[in-house]
């Protein structure tokens, strides 16, 4: 059984929601994400999203897109960031990792070189923004016979879609919650009730949801209708404000602390 699969049953049996950081792998750099990603197993995440960044991330908003420009400081590549998921299993953390990178980098790579990759470290979903189901049959294929979860995107706006985005679907469903681009927002999509209701008929799968989660107020409305909740920008920003105490040896902890503090409130 795949380690995401995993998650979900014992979230199910414990009836709690999933709660799901999205970080940029590299920022500040990589030795600082794998002491972030063991603080957000201590704040109580239940998956981690390892973002891939991108010279060109089309789809995020300007937190996203500064952390993924500091990560590329150090030219970090596909293979970095699959490779911390195998140095963050030996530094002891148990979370499943779910690969998050636009379609460019991995076709980079090459698709037999990345899941032979993905594989070997032990990622267990994948995320790819830009490839949508008409583009994804070859992926979709590797990734099956690799047992690692294509975790597909649906938008309010996808409509007769969800059915077909649906049923093709793995690990779980990801439900945007607002058109536009990733970051922190103060409300969502006016049909977001609705929408959710829709892709929850539309599959057996766990749904989560994402875009624009800062407070542990929106965690526990989405918790309602949702099995997790996927929060990054908000994250990637206390990792932001955190960079002075992060990349001062002697108050690194200090800043480890902050971001601890931020998420663990999160965790409904
Ligand atoms: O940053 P937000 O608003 O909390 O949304 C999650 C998001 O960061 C993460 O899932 C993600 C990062 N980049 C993306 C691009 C498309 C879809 C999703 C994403």
């Amino acid at each position: 059984m795949n380690r995401i699969d995993e998650a979900f049953k014992r979230l199910r049996e414990e009836g709690q929601t999933a709660l799901i950081p999205f970080l940029t792998v590299g920022d500040p750099d990589v030795t600082t994400t794998i002491d972030i990603i063991r603080k957000l197993e201590e704040a109580g995440a239940d998956m981690i999203e390892l973002g891939v960044p991108y010279s060109d991330p089309l789809a995020d908003g300007p937190v996203i897109q500064r952390a993924s420009g500091r990560a590329l400081k150090h030219r970090i590549s596909v293979a970095d960031c699959i490779q911390v998921a195998e140095d963050a299993r030996d530094a002891g953390v148990k979370l499943p990792f779910i690969l998050f990178s636009y379609y460019n980098p991995i076709l980079q790579l090459g698709l037999e070189h990345f899941f032979n990759l993905v594989v070997q470290k032990g990622i267990s979903g994948l995320i790819i923004p830009d490839l949508p189901i008409e583009e994804d049959e070859e992926v979709r294929k590797m990734a099956e016979a690799a047992n690692i979860h294509l975790i597909p995107l649906v938008a309010p706006t996808s409509n007769e879609r969800v059915k077909r985005i649906a049923s093709k679907a793995r690990g779980f469903v990801y439900c945007v919650s607002s058109l536009g681009v990733t970051g922190v927002r103060s409300d969502f999509h006016s049909g977001i009730d609705e929408f959710l209701q829709t892709v929850r008929q539309a599959t057996e799968l766990p749904i989560a949801v994402g875009f624009g989660i800062s407070s542990r107020e929106q965690v526990e409305r989405f918790a309602k209708q949702c099995d997790a909740v996927i929060v990054g920008s908000a994250i990637v920003r206390t990792i932001e404000e955190a960079l002075p105490l992060l990349q001062d040896e002697s108050r690194k902890e200090e800043g480890l602390q902050q971001i601890y503090t931020y998420v663990k409130q999160l965790k409904v």
